[in-house]
């Protein structure tokens, strides 16, 4: 578990002071990926290099498994750091190294020996998928790939915790999608506990468990992941819900399709930590006889399951459909009859 309490980074200038991270406290689960969300000049940057003391706290205290990093020596904390894993927005690689010799250079300020080197480099040029790039130069790699190397290098001395600083902002959505994906493997595979921050809500909605929202220097709303979708509570909030779930006027008005719809019921599914939308409704049409039309969805895949509301069209004899009905009500999908014929 990671406790942070109280943190506060206050940045001196000869005639001013700002306050980035403002008495902030958090904890985060080992074993969880924990966003943070929040808008340029949030202080999450900040923020999460006040964790491995990257910057140093002004005031506050940082706590790994126990362990109390702010009270931590200088050399101390060169040791600890080895645990804390971190990766960056622009990759920060060796531009005159190789991929391998990358990914080796911690274990090499670590005193690892050359042999253990060597495996424990393959080992990690595997586990991401870099397999034949080992001589490549970052120069000759895409964006993806150098910010697999950043992966790779921030797990060589296998960390507790890996803390990543807008890790996928430079990259396109596709490359994104499976940098995510790759975290969330090691998430699973190694037990990692993950932190992010990011300006992205998407980020949030695909990989973390729980979220905090950020905003001058403070958390403002935070939750798990489904929970701060489903009822956003501030303002900040809801606008970055709207970034992955669009406004609510963007959806197409309910009257003009229904308006549409000539015969049997119109149902609103709403879904909420679900896994089996579309099980669910090939389901429910095979075992009740029913016609099922899907007329309009927004539904976003989360950690946690399925998030969103789905319009349906339902036509069959009456008493089948509300058997049908009464089918869906009994799974953790919410049913609003909106119309009927
Ligand atoms: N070294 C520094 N000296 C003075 N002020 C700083 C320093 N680093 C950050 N700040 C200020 O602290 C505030 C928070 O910055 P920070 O970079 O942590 O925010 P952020 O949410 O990460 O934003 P961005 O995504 O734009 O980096 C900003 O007002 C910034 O100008």
């Amino acid at each position: 578990m990671i406790v942070i309490d109280q943190l506060s980074k206050i940045f001196k200038t000869a005639s001013s002071e700002l306050v980035a991270v403002d008495q902030l406290s958090l904890s985060i689960e080992k074993g969880e990926i924990f966003g943070v969300i929040g808008y340029s000049g949030a202080g999450k940057s900040t923020f999460i290099r006040l964790i491995n003391r990257l910057e140093e706290p002004t005031s506050g205290r940082v706590e790994i498994e126990g362990e109390l990093i702010t009270g931590l020596s200088k050399n101390a904390l060169r040791v600890k750091r080895q645990n804390i894993g971190m990766i960056f927005q622009h990759f920060n690689l060796l531009w005159s190294r190789t991929v391998s010799e990358n990914i080796a250079f911690p274990l090499e300020i670590a005193g690892v020996s050359k042999e253990e080197i060597e495996k424990r480099v393959q080992e990690l040029v595997d586990l991401v998928g870099l397999s034949g790039k080992e001589t490549s130069y970052p120069s000759q790699l895409s964006g993806g790939q150098k910010q697999r190397v950043g992966i790779a290098r921030a797990l060589a001395n296998r960390p507790k915790v890996l803390l990543c600083d807008e890790a996928t902002s430079a990259l396109d959505p596709e490359t994104t999608d499976s940098i995510l994906a790759l975290l969330v493997d090691i998430n699973k595979q190694l037990g990692l506990t993950i932190i992010l921050i990011t300006h992205e809500m998407h980020v949030i909605q695909k990989i973390c468990h729980n979220v905090a929202v950020m905003e001058a220097g403070r958390i403002v709303e935070q939750g798990s992941v489904l929970d701060v979708f489903s009822h956003p509570k501030k303002n900040v909030t809801k606008k970055f819900v709207e970034q992955v779930m669009g406004k609510p006027d963007d959806e197409v008005a309910e009257d003009s399709f229904i308006a549409t719809v000539a015969e049997g019921h119109v149902l609103k599914l709403q879904f909420i930590k679900e896994n089996t939308n579309q099980a669910l409704i090939s389901e429910v049409a095979k075992k009740f006889k029913v016609d099922v039309n899907i007329l309009q969805g927004n539904i976003k895949r989360t950690q946690e399951g399925a998030y969103g509301s789905l319009y349906v069209q339902m036509v069959g004899e009456e008493v089948t459909v509300q058997e049908a009905i009464q089918y869906i009500e009994q799974t953790s999908v919410e049913v609003e009859v909106i119309t009927h014929d």
